[in-house]
């Protein structure tokens, strides 16, 4: 990982021109805008390998409770009654401007309406991988499950075209509430159109044990004789797994997302990261959605995840800052198959980067950058967020979002699931 003590980037349209010593560049460049951000730490911007962007809605909802308990007692029944194209364009149009905030420039999600979404990352400017949810059951956009396969054309035949900010991409949510053939002609079906797939995997114990029950075999077992698993294949959590389970991602390239806060509130149990990375596993970091974490900061994820890994091994040399980044940037970007593109401050890359302003008490003196960033930096010391050469957060305003607006339609939303859900109250 390079510093470069006084370094500047130059920019030309949506594309990094070229990094360097400052002296250096301003040799060789001269911008049309030039803009001096002394006293800043330039990185590349972050990558929110998963999430669940609508799900700002429901923030905090459930707390306290296990996954499955969670689910199916909480969120799969307010999901039901709440979830509608305006819901899922608010909450997402929330989590964008959360996300940027804090210094996120790309994230992968997957949800239903997954238009809704697409139109949200479109107007806030962020760039995204897009997943139209899949369940073999009634989903809030899709009573008929049978219609699934028609509902998935649908959403990859009306995806923005004119963008290379906005991927699509198919979200079967997870091995126990998709069955073999939807798990086979999804993953088909992103083969075709070579894009992303996306599935929950391995998240808690119970699971894993109830699928290796009827199954005979483990989950990523499993998912190998349906041909799931390849290098467009993006497993979420991925907690339980087994030293041959991890060598099989490994040999077919899978990515896998971690999610430590969500993994931790939901005490779903410690993913194995350091040994997924001496696999040879790629593995990015993602926050999941806002009921099971409760917010969208990838600085705080990376501080947990490695600490987590230490107090876990009791052994502090675990996990160190170095490697963390690394899954925040570019093993983010490469899980997402976008690694040519983003995930570094490298010509030829695009121009996604971030400004954080260290003249601040907490982040004063700087010994290290590496370790600033990863255990002290906080998303709210990010000043300024560039995204495809876009000023998309100029002094730590999203530009094209009214925000206060967004919060008002949300706060509406909330109000509306107060009103009308029964929710067990817990605490
Ligand atoms: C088709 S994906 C959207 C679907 O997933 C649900 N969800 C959110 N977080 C989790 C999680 O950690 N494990 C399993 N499922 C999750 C979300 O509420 C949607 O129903
Ligand atoms: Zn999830």
């Amino acid at each position: 990982m390079l510093c470069i003590p006084s370094g500047a980037v130059a920019i030309d349209g949506d594309t990094l021109a070229a990094v360097g010593p400052t002296t250096e560049i301003q040799a060789n460049f001269r911008g049309r805008r030039e803009m001096d951000l002394r006293g800043h730490l330039l990185m590349p911007g972050l990558v929110n390998a998963h999430t669940h962007a609508a799900m700002s809605c429901f923030r905090g909802l459930g707390s306290d409770l296990p996954l499955m308990q969670w689910l199916h007692e909480v969120i799969f029944p307010v999901e039901a009654t709440h979830i509608n194209p305006e819901t899922v364009y608010w909450g997402s149009l929330l989590s964008a401007v959360e996300m940027l905030k804090n210094g996120i420039t790309t994230f992968c999600d997957g949800y239903f309406y997954e238009e809704s979404v697409a139109r949200a990352a479109m107007e806030s400017g962020i760039r995204a991988v897009l997943g139209q949810g899949i369940v073999d059951f009634p989903s809030p956009d899709l009573p008929d499950p049978g219609r699934a396969r028609e509902r998935a054309e649908a959403f990859l035949a009306a995806f923005p075209g004119d963008t290379d900010r906005l991927r699509p991409s198919l979200f079967c949510h997870a091995p126990y509430t998709c069955g073999a053939g939807t798990l086979q002609w999804v993953k088909s079906l992103c083969r075709e159109r070579n894009i992303l797939f996306q599935i929950h995997l391995s998240e808690t114990a119970g699971e894993v044990l109830e699928l290796t029950e009827k199954k005979g075999m483990r989950p990523v077992f499993y998912l190998d004789t349906l041909g799931i698993l390849d290098d467009l294949t993006l497993c979420a959590h991925a907690v339980w797994l087994t030293p041959a389970e991890m060598e099989l991602l490994a040999l077919r390239r899978v990515g896998i997302s971690h999610n430590v806060e969500s993994n931790m509130k939901l005490a779903s149990g410690v993913a194995q990261v350091p040994q997924l990375l001496t696999s040879g596993v790629a593995v990015g970091l993602g926050t999941d959605g806002c009921a099971s974490n409760n917010d969208l900061d990838l600085f705080s994820e990376m501080d947990k995840a490695s600490k987590l890994q230490k107090v876990f091994a009791k052994d502090p040399t675990v996990f160190p800052a170095w490697k963390v980044l690394r899954l925040a940037t570019c093993e983010g970007a490469s899980v997402l198959g976008w690694e040519r593109k983003i995930g570094s401050l490298e010509p030829e890359k695009k121009a996604d980067f971030i400004a954080i302003d260290l003249n601040q008490p907490h982040l004063t003196p700087l010994y290290n950058p590496v370790s600033q960033l990863v255990y002290t930096v906080r998303g709210s010391d990010v000043r300024h967020v560039w995204v495809g050469g876009r000023h998309v957060v100029s002094d730590g305003r999203v530009k094209d979002v009214n925000e206060a607006q967004v919060m008002k339609e949300v706060g509406r939303i909330a109000f509306r699931v107060k009103k009308e859900t029964c929710l067990p109250i817990h605490g």
